[in-house]
């Protein structure tokens, strides 16, 4: 197969987290608007602390492309607590293309885990500080943009409006890290890539390698391919935050869409990426695209099972879609 053209190609925004942790005021501005208009942008990492958290990125990926190699029945082993923590096979939510499952696997590892050591899968008991930096690393980068945008939105005299009151580090959160791979598939297999939603928690700070990420625009509605960049992130607004800020900022509706054949419609290669989510207290409170109260916990679970749906029954109260296809005005 040749070299896919991604066509049409996503223009993000590039924001240098080194000025964010200089709370240079140009760059935090641009922070703003870029979450206000889009609520997707590029993170470039290169000029801040040296790298580490890219090397514990990549040492961690190649640790896990080969854990996801072993069979089946090990993998599915895993103490799996929730959708924050544990394994979740091929197939368990809907895919992308309609009536048909997702496509892909992935080893999940919440917070709450990592910090306290339990239950935490072997593969990662063998390696714990290279993927506490990956962990760790990653919450601050999202707590340090946290803070910029509420310094820079909510009132500082009422605390209880600030964002990081319902972020504290040492409250239960479902805040975790994912590791997602997208098995090769032959023609008519059916079970690919992962359905459109929006991210359920406050930021998503994303590393992808092969192509496969598509955002939809909400300046042109079409569906445009996310290029990676090399030693930069991807960063998404999610629901709770987009609540918190009373709807100031965008949650983006996204999917994976990995790179088929145009012919036979086989996935030829692997697809992996890596994700850390930052989501609030469990405990939280926000009022959802319905209009009702919901704590972060149970907005979450909600989530989530509607990820399992098909997408007709999706459409029905558009959880999954956080009620953005709505607000854009487009039919998902
Ligand atoms: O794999 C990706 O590029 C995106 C994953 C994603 O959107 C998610 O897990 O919420
Ligand atoms: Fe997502």
């Amino acid at each position: 197969m040749t070299q896919p053209q991604l066509s049409p190609l996503a223009n993000l925004q590039t924001i240098d987290f080194d000025k964010l942790v200089n709370k240079d005021a140009d760059e935090v501005r641009r922070l703003v608007e870029i979450c206000t208009n889009d609520g997707f942008l590029y993170l470039d990492l290169t000029q801040w602390n040296g790298g580490k958290l890219l090397k514990s990125l990549d040492e961690c990926n190649n640790i896990v492309k080969d854990w996801f190699t072993k069979p089946i029945e090990e993998k599915a082993a895993t103490v799996t607590l929730s959708d924050a923590h544990g394994y979740k096979p091929v197939g368990q939510q809907s895919g992308v293309q309609e009536g048909q499952r997702d496509g892909y696997e992935s080893l999940r590892l919440s917070r709450d885990c990592q910090l306290a050591r339990d239950p935490l899968p072997p593969v990662v008991q063998n390696h714990q500080s290279t993927f506490d930096a990956l962990h760790f690393g990653s919450h601050f980068v999202l707590q340090t943009i946290l803070s910029a945008l509420s310094d820079a939105t909510t009132d500082p005299k009422n605390a209880a409006t600030s964002f990081s009151s319902s972020h504290k580090d040492d409250s239960p959160s479902r805040s975790a890290l994912y590791f997602l791979h997208h098995p090769p598939k032959p023609a008519g297999a059916g079970r690919l890539g992962q359905n459109i939603h929006t991210d359920a928690g406050t930021l998503t700070l994303l590393f992808t390698r092969e192509p496969g990420l598509q955002v939809l625009s909400p300046t042109t509605a079409q569906w445009e391919h996310v290029a990676s960049r090399p030693g930069c992130a991807v960063v998404n607004v999610g629901d709770t935050l987009r609540f918190l800020s009373g709807e100031r900022f965008r949650s983006a509706l996204h999917r994976v869409m990995p790179i088929t054949d145009p012919v036979t419609g086989a996935q030829p290669n692997d697809r992996y990426s890596t994700a850390y989510f930052l989501r609030a207290a469990d405990d939280a409170v926000f009022v959802g695209n319905d209009g009702k109260e919901t704590t972060a916990d149970e907005w979450f679970l909600r989530k989530f099972s509607s990820f399992t749906k098909d997408r007709s029954v999706q459409r029905l109260d558009s959880v999954a879609f956080g009620g953005m296809e709505k607000t854009l005005g487009v039919v998902v």
